[in-house]
């Protein structure tokens, strides 16, 4: 999928952006507004806000949102109906499974697509309909650029910002996403992280009170990555509406208020991060030298894996884990490779994907 943001006042894509969203997904948007100065606290290690979202605090909901490529009958449904509330000032993150029907989702939202079914309002308006009230106040930072290539990264952004209504000061732009150093860098000679870093400055270049940040952190390196997180964390605090997705959990987990997790176009678990993960089983694995022996009595379900280890899938795991480890000092028994996990967004994750690949996300022994 390919894409970047987003215009102003309505109308078109950004010089070089694909202009209608489909599957190649996905250029276009907007990305201005005025911030809203409305901060709240947040970002990794915050009070998390569990309020019940209420309409005022709403600035979109969605209700039955549906989303049909082709036809009725022979056509495929990757939102399948959906309901959704995000509150002003949260940052709330999208994730799903490949193919689960997030982009499709966001695009909507977006108002770069109509639904096909349910309806969807963004500051209480129809966001595809009435976008030019819509997207002056939102910004887009959709899945890779279009900018021109011989242009620099400056002259980019000035472009971009001369459709904008009210476009922040370029050079503030640029530093805040690390980026001065290479403003008279064409486009053609940024990195990949780079041009991305540029994306994030055209979505934010107007001061929206509503940012979409689809993949944002994709194809970054470590630092740039946690820069660019500081970044979101950032707007957040200053109170911007965020609506991000991602392939790396932990950037969920870090950045969060709320989650929604989609599989195969419906939304199969939300809300905050210790609600997602309540109720879902921790797990132990180990080995021991002489294949399985005869365990102590433990809460949780034993298995072997795939690779030979034994698996103990529990929701009392303090209990289980003294357990075995009294009966193994007790036996002198050695636990080899003895990992002991919580549960956790990604076991989460992995159990809600089955045997479906997400690789991203993947870590060795983390199964569900
Ligand atoms: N233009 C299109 N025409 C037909 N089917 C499409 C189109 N765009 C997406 N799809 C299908 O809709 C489903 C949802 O796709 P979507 O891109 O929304 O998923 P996603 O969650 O964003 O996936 P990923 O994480 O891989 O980016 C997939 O099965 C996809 O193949």
């Amino acid at each position: 999928m390919t894409t970047t943001q987003s215009t102003p006042e309505g109308t078109g894509s950004r010089p070089g952006a694909a202009g209608e969203p489909g599957r190649s997904r996905r250029a276009t948007g907007a990305g201005i507004g005025r911030a809203d100065a409305a901060a709240r606290t947040s970002s990794a290690g915050r009070p998390r806000d569990t309020r019940p979202v209420t309409d005022e605090a709403a600035v979109i909901s969605a209700s039955g949102l549906e989303r049909r490529y082709g036809s009725h009958r022979h056509g495929h449904l990757a939102v399948a109906g959906i309901d959704l509330e995000i509150r002003r000032g949260e940052l709330f993150a999208l994730l799903g499974t490949n193919g689960a029907g997030k982009t499709s989702t966001l695009e909507v939202l977006e108002g770069l697509a109509r639904p096909t079914g349910g309806s969807v309002r963004v500051f209480g308006a129809d966001p595809y309909r009435d976008r030019g009230t819509v997207r002056p106040r939102q910004g887009l930072m959709l899945q890779s650029g279009g900018f021109p290539a011989d242009l620099t990264a400056r002259e980019a952004l000035r472009m971009w910002c001369a459709t904008l209504s009210t476009p922040r000061p370029l050079d503030a732009v640029l530093e805040e996403v690390d980026l001065s150093h290479r403003a008279s860098t064409r486009i053609s000679a940024l990195s990949g992280g780079e041009v991305r870093r540029l994306d994030l400055a055209c979505a934010v270049a107007g001061g929206p009170e509503l940012l979409f940040l689809d993949e944002p952190t994709t194809g970054l390196d470590p630092e740039s990555r946690t820069r660019t997180q500081e970044l979101i964390a950032r707007l957040r605090a200053r109170g911007t509406t965020i609506v991000l997705t991602t392939h790396y959990l932990d950037e969920a987990e870090a950045l969060a208020d709320r989650i929604a997790i989609m599989h195969r176009g419906r939304i199969v678990r939300r809300g905050a991060l210790a609600e997602v993960i309540a109720g879902h089983p921790a797990h132990l694995r180990f080995r021991l030298a002489t294949g399985l022996a005869e365990l102590p009595s433990l809460t949780g379900d034993v298995a072997i894996d795939g690779r030979d280890r034994i698996v103990v899938t529990t929701t009392a795991l303090q209990d289980d884990l003294g357990r075995l480890l009294d009966w193994a000092r007790s036996r002198g028994v050695a636990l080899l490779d003895l990992d002991a996990r919580a549960p956790s967004l990604e076991s989460v994750f992995l159990s809600i994907a089955g045997s479906e690949t997400y690789a991203p996300a993947l870590t060795e022994g983390a199964s569900a």
